[in-house]
């Protein structure tokens, strides 16, 4: 089981809602990924002139936790004020903080999300703080009122999948009770299971998923990769080693020695 703010789920797999084709093939993805848990954009379903009032009670109907994000604000003072609004909108002191600070890599600005994350704990929200694999940011976040931490793997939407598997691990080395969440970067469902493998608690994705040419499909084969993953972290898996060592007994030696 994961808990992220004293809340138990079973699944370790966060939706993004953007970019699917369509309502009705988001509907049935996150159905399909059994996720529990999907994550809106409050400033993009109401850019452009939109309401985003349809989308936001189709969200509501799919009967999962909604995990509000601030997408696409670039100062403390949109951030506090969007996540105040998704508060209103969807009835929950859930927050994703996204704070982006360089327009080409949509890198955090983690001094601004450091300051945004203190704002908002202190006004009672629970703040799922998109980061870097910094442990200095990270252990601010947590001084700011995180009790959960959210990495990057690679720039969000590029679909390279781990780009710094030293940084994850000294991240899960040095956070050993916080719930960590790769979120951003992941492509494929092998990259979820890398994350997976290195202990981290869950993955939050949306490109390579609503993107796919399945989306739906590819919702599946994320979720089963996640789960190999989370199992193998379970069960120990072997260091790789330098030379081999023979799989099978020498004639003689016990079969069990
Ligand atoms: C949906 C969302 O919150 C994204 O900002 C998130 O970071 C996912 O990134 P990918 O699209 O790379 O999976």
């Amino acid at each position: 089981m994961l808990t992220l703010y004293d809340v138990k789920l079973s699944s370790r797999l966060l939706l993004g809602t953007a970019r699917y084709p369509s309502p009705a093939v988001l509907v049935d993805t996150v159905r399909h990924s059994k996720t529990e848990i999907v994550t809106v954009s409050l400033r993009r379903e109401t850019a452009g002139g939109k309401s985003g009032g349809a989308f936001f009670e189709l969200i509501k109907e799919l009967g999962v936790r909604v995990l509000p994000n601030t997408a696409g604000c670039h100062s403390v003072s949109e951030a506090v004020l969007t996540a105040k609004m998704a508060r209103e909108v969807f009835k929950t002191n859930w927050i994703k903080l996204e704070l982006i600070g360089h327009q080409d890599t949509l890198q955090p600005d983690v001094f601004q999300l450091v300051e945004a994350a203190r704002i908002l704990s202190d006004d009672g929200f629970e703040v799922f703080p998109y980061t870097t694999e910094d442990l200095v940011v990270g252990e601010r976040l947590l001084e700011a009122g995180c009790k959960v931490l959210m990495p990057w793997c690679a720039p969000i939407g590029s679909a390279m999948g781990p780009q710094n598997i030293p940084g994850l691990r000294a991240m899960r080395a040095e956070f050993t009770e916080i719930p960590l969440i790769v979120d951003a970067g992941i492509g494929r469902p092998s990259h979820a299971t890398t994350v997976m493998e290195l202990g981290f608690d869950a993955v939050l994705l949306n490109t390579a998923v609503a993107s796919a040419q399945d989306p739906i499909l590819m919702a599946g084969a994320f979720a089963k990769g996640i789960e190999a993953g989370r199992e193998a972290y379970l069960a120990g898996m072997l260091e790789p080693r330098d030379m081999a060592v023979p799989s099978t007994p020498v004639i003689g030696k016990g079969v069990f020695a």
